[in-house]
C-alpha cells in the first residue's frame, strides 16, 4: 500500500494558504540561521574576552615570571592603584589613617613618611612615633629587593600603631585623598629607587620614582592647604667626580657618575623650583652609605654578610690605579637623628593652595659619618664578627656609576641642628650582625655579639 502522506506530498499544492505557510516557514528558517550566526559571534567574542581577562590576571599575579624588573614594578603600581580604588577608601580605612597620623604630644607633627617600609623610613617612623608625633606611611612595596623584608618592617611599624598605605608616589588621586583626610604638617620623603649600579639595568625606574614621583608629590604638597614642610633624601652620590675632600655642600655637584646620582641631583633642582614658585619649605639630606639593622639587602655590607656566611666569594672593588675604595659609612641611628633634627628646624611653607605668599626655607645638608673606611676594612670587620674568612675576589671597579671615595663634612648640619654622628663602623656592624642573625634565625652560626642595640625586633 502506498503511503497516503507521500501521495499527498507529491501532489502540487496551489492553494493560497499553503503558499503563505511555505513563505512563513522560509522566513522562519532565515531568521533562525541569522540568530544562530549572531549567537555564535557573541559566544566567540565572550570567549575571547574571558581568555584575555585570564591572561591579563595571570600576568599580573605572576610578575616574577618576567625577567624585567621594571615590568614587575609597573604591575605592582597597577595592583596598588587597583587596590586603592577597589578595597581601600571607606570609613574604616580613613579612621586608620587619622589614628596613625594624629600626634600624641602637644604641638606634635603629623608626618607623611614616604618609603615607610624602607630601611631609613622604618627607623624614622618609629623614632617619630616614639616621641609622640603622628606618622602615616606610604609605600609601594616594589620588588627591587625582597618584599618580605618590607612586610616584616611593616609588621614592626604596625605593632607601634603606624599604618602604611600601600600605594605609589605617582598616584596623584591617592596622594590628594590622603591630604584630604589629614592636614599633614610635614612630609618626610624617603621613597626612591635606590642603588647606584642598578641604574644601568633599569634606568626607567629611577626616572619614574626619583623624578616623576617627586614632582607628583610636590604638586600635591604645593596645592595643599596648609602646605606641609618637606624633608627628603638626596644622596652623597651627587658629588660624583668631585675631587675636593671632605665633601661640603658648597662643592660642585654637576658631574654625577651614575643615573641614580643624576636623578638625585635633578631632585635638588626640582626642589629649588617648587620652593621658588610656590613657597614650599624644602630640606634635602645627602645620605652617606647608610647601614644598620633592618638594612637594604642590595647594599654591599648586607650581601657580603650573606655571601660570607654561605661560603660564597665576594667581589671587592679597587680603583683603576690600584687604590682601595672607601666609603663614609653612616650608622642608621645617626641618620635618624639627622632626619628628626631637619624636621624640627624646618620652617613652615609660606604658600597656600598653590600660591606663594613669601620666601620660604630651602636647605641642603650632608649626613655622613666624617670618617671614611675602606671596603677591605669593612670585610675584615665582618670576618671578625661572623667568625668566617671571606673568599675575596679583588677586581678593578667596573665603569658602573661607582665613585672611589666619599667623605662628608657635616659642619653645616651640626651648626643648624646639632648633627653629630657617634657610631663607628665596627660598633654599627656589630649591631647589624646581631640583628641579621636574629632575623634570619642563624644565631648559632654567628659569634655571640653582645651590645645594647637600640633597634626593636
Ligand atoms: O651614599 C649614597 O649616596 C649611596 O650609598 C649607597 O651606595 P654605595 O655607597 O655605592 O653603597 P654600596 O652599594 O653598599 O657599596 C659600598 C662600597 O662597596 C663597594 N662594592 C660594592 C659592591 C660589590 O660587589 N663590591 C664592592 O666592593 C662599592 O664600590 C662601595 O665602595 C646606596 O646604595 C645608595 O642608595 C646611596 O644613595
Amino acid at each position: 500500500m502506498i503511503d497516503q502522506r507521500i501521495l499527498m506530498a507529491s501532489q502540487p499544492d496551489t492553494s493560497k494558504s499553503s503558499k503563505l505557510e511555505r513563505y512563513n516557514s522560509y522566513l522562519r528558517r532565515i531568521n533562525h540561521t541569522k540568530f544562530l550566526a549572531a549567537s555564535s559571534k557573541l559566544l566567540f567574542r565572550a570567549t575571547l574576552f574571558v581568555a584575555l581577562i585570564i591572561v591579563f590576571f595571570f600576568t599580573i599575579n605572576y610578575p616574577l615570571l618576567s625577567d624585567n624588573p621594571h615590568r614587575v614594578h609597573l604591575h605592582q603600581n597597577f595592583l596598588t592603584t587597583a587596590f586603592y580604588t577597589g578595597s581601600t577608601g571607606g570609613a574604616a580605612w580613613e579612621k586608620q589613617i587619622r589614628h596613625s597620623a594624629t600626634p600624641r604630644r602637644s604641638n606634635g607633627f603629623s608626618v607623611l613618611v614616604t618609603g615607610a617600609a624602607g630601611f631609613v623610613g622604618t627607623h624614622c617612623s618609629l623614632a617619630l612615633k616614639k616621641r609622640g608625633d603622628g606618622v602615616l606611611g606610604l609605600d609601594n612595596f616594589n620588588s627591587y629587593y625582597d618584599p618580605s623584608l618590607k612586610q616584616a618592617r611593616q609588621a614592626l611599624l604596625s605593632k607601634h600603631q603606624i599604618f602604611i598605605v600601600e600605594g605609589d608616589l605617582n598616584d596623584a588621586q591617592l596622594l590628594s585623598k590622603l591630604f584630604d583626610i589629614v592636614p599633614f604638617t610635614h612630609i618626610l620623603h624617603l621613597a626612591a629607587q635606590a642603588g647606584v649600579r642598578y641604574a644601568m639595568k633599569n634606568p626607567q625606574s629611577y626616572v619614574n620614582s626619583n623624578i616623576a614621583g617627586l614632582v607628583n608629590l610636590l604638586e600635591i604638597a604645593k596645592s595643599a592647604n596648609p602646605q606641609p614642610s618637606i624633608v627628603w633624601a638626596s644622596s652623597s652620590s651627587v658629588y660624583g667626580l668631585n675631587t675636593q675632600n671632605p665633601f661640603s655642600e658648597s662643592h660642585r655637584t654637576d658631574q654625577p657618575a651614575s643615573l641614580y646620582a643624576a636623578t638625585k641631583k635633578a631632585g635638588e633642582a626640582i626642589a629649588h623650583t617648587y620652593n621658588h614658585i610656590y613657597g614650599l619649605s624644602i630640606t634635602g639630606l645627602r645620605f652617606f652609605t647608610v647601614y644598620g639593622p633592618w638594612g637594604r639587602p642590595d647594599m654591599a655590607y648586607f650581601f657580603f654578610t650573606k655571601d660570607i656566611l654561605q661560603g660564597k666569594p665576594i667581589t671587592v672593588y679597587k680603583t683603576a690605579d690600584d687604590k682601595e675604595v672607601a666609603r663614609d659609612f653612616t650608622y642608621i641611628d645617626d641618620v635618624v637623628k639627622g632626619c628628626l633634627g631637619a624636621l624640627d628646624t624646618a620652617e613652615k611653607s609660606t604658600g597656600s593652595g598653590g600660591k606663594k605668599k613669601g620666601p620660604a626655607q630651602l636647605r641642603i645638608y650632608n649626613l655622613g659619618n666624617t670618617s671614611p673606611v675602606t671596603v677591605g676594612r669593612l670585610v675584615s670587620i665582618l670576618e671578625g664578627l661572623l667568625n668566617v674568612k671571606a673568599k675575596k675576589h679583588v677586581v678593578k671597579m667596573p665603569r658602573n656609576g661607582d665613585v672611589p671615595y666619599t667623605h662628608a663634612n657635616v659642619s653645616l648640619a651640626y651648626k643648624d641642628f646639632g648633627y653629630k654622628p657617634t657610631t663607628d663602623l665596627s660598633t654599627g656592624l656589630r649591631k647589624f650582625v646581631k640583628w641579621y642573625a636574629g632575623y634570619y634565625g642563624i644565631q648559632s652560626r654567628v659569634k655571640r655579639v653582645d651590645d645594647n642595640a637600640s633597634y626593636s625586633s
